[in-house]
């Protein structure tokens, strides 16, 4: 048991390094995070019901996690490809899709969600 949750501790660990890497590394780690700190606050001051400020936790964790594993990607790429590589810019390029994709989404909730109570 206390193997087991050593080991969990180490995970844990490694985990929260690679996030904050990709806080420090990453201009837009930073924005995502600002914009859904924003958001949930004013989720909270507009008293959105608990589904829709499920739907915004969703919405900015997807987000995030895209971001990370453009991030992870990114690092492999690098590692691989140093140099110009067309298969590197597809790799690059499509992770970078990712979190577009999951960017326009939360925008797209969040227009849905506030644009009716702040007009
Ligand atoms: N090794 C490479 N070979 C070919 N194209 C590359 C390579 N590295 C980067 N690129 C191109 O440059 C773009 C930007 O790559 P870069 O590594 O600078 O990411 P970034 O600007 O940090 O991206 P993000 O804003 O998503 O963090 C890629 O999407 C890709 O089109």
């Amino acid at each position: 048991m206390t193997m087991l949750l050593l080991r969990f501790g180490k995970a844990f660990q490694h985990a929260a390094a690679g996030i904050i890497y990709a806080l420090r590394s990453q201009r837009n780690m930073t924005v995502h995070v600002t914009a859904a700190g924003i958001v949930l606050i004013m989720a909270w001051r507009l008293h959105l019901a608990r589904s829709e400020v499920l739907m915004l936790v969703v919405a900015v964790t997807l987000v995030i996690m895209a971001e990370l594993f453009n991030t992870a990607i990114e690092s492999v790429v690098d590692l691989i490809s140093p140099g110009y590589h067309p298969q590197a810019k597809i790799a690059k390029d499509v992770a970078a899709g990712a979190v577009l994709i999951a960017a326009i989404m939360a925008v797209i909730i969040g227009i849905i969600l506030f644009v009716p109570r702040l007009c």
